[in-house]
């Protein structure tokens, strides 16, 4: 049997645990989220990020703008939330529509509030490895390993996907760590040769079923951030019947990452909101 990463659960954690420090310190952290067009999918995770963040007594803003904005108009607003001082923390949803630049919305938001880690300022922090706010995905990554206690210094650690958004920085949080790193992308040859030397496999391809059984060493962890909409379902970037059993650990989809990428959404909130960092 291996073992699941239930990320669901110890989201939930982390969630109780914000909320009673929040009360108890009888604040409310703001966060804003920027939706700019319709895209349903987007829909759906602005809507959940709202819900999460009220459910632990933050303030939620949410704004939209029509597909065709221009860049300028989503910088307004970014600007306004930047000096509103009840927004602690900005979150721009990705992926923006054609015609706005993403590069320069994303600059505009200030570092201190720049929840999702992704300003050259965040990523120069990690890289640097200074204090700073980190982006979601890979932090959650990292706390749902901690919640199961994996070993990772002087381990190996395969990531596949080298994403600004995930591939790359968890590489980095991982060798922060002091684990062994290897980053496999779409040019690598036999990647599968790589992989199966990983005790940490993280799965961040964004292609389905990517990763089936000759890519995995047996025992070896896996983190699945894949998610994909089939007509069977959510499947990740794990071909997880291949892997049950084999894997000593398993991330599921859904109830791994995803969930944790939104607590982690909170967490970052919360540290804006007290300014340490
Ligand atoms: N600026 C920005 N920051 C992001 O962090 C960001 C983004 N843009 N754009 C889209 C992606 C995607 N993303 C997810 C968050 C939570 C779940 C999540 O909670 N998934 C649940 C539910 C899955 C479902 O039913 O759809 C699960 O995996 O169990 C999934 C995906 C954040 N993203
Ligand atoms: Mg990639």
């Amino acid at each position: 049997m291996s073992t699941i990463l239930d990320g669901k659960a110890v989201a939930a954690r982390i969630r109780e645990g914000l909320k009673t420090e929040i009360s108890q310190s009888g604040s409310e952290p703001g966060l804003a989220v920027v939706l700019v067009g319709n895209d349903p999918a987007s829909e759906i995770y602005v809507r959940n990020k709202g819900k999460a963040a009220r459910a632990v007594g933050m303030r939620s803003i949410e704004q939209r703008l029509p597909e065709d904005s221009r860049t300028e108009d989503v910088l307004a607003v970014v600007k306004e939330l930047n000096e509103d001082p009840a927004v602690h923390g900005i979150l721009v949803q990705l992926p923006l529509p054609q015609g706005v630049d993403r590069r320069r919305v994303i600059e505009a938001i200030r570092p201190e509030k720049d929840v999702d880690g992704l300003t050259q300022a965040s990523q120069g922090a990690l890289v640097e490895m200074t204090p700073g706010l980190r982006p979601c995905t890979p932090a959650g990554i990292m706390d749902l390993l901690d919640a199961y206690h994996v070993e990772l210094a002087g381990r190996r650690a395969v990531v596949v996907g080298r994403s600004a958004l995930v591939g790359l920085p968890t590489a980095l949080l991982l060798l922060s760590r002091h684990a062994t790193v290897s980053i496999l992308h779409s040019r690598s040859e036999e990647p599968w040769r790589v992989a199966r030397e990983a005790d940490v496999l993280v799965a961040a391809a964004g292609r389905p079923r990517l990763v089936t059984r000759d890519w995995v060493k047996p025992g070896a962890v896996v983190v699945d951030v894949g998610i994909h909409r089939t007509e069977n379902g959510l499947v990740g970037d794990v071909d997880r019947e291949s892997l049950e059993g084999h894997a000593g650990a398993l991330s599921p989809v859904p109830g791994g990452v995803g969930p944790m990428t939104i607590a982690e959404l909170l967490k970052n909130t919360w540290t804006a909101y007290r300014g340490l960092r």
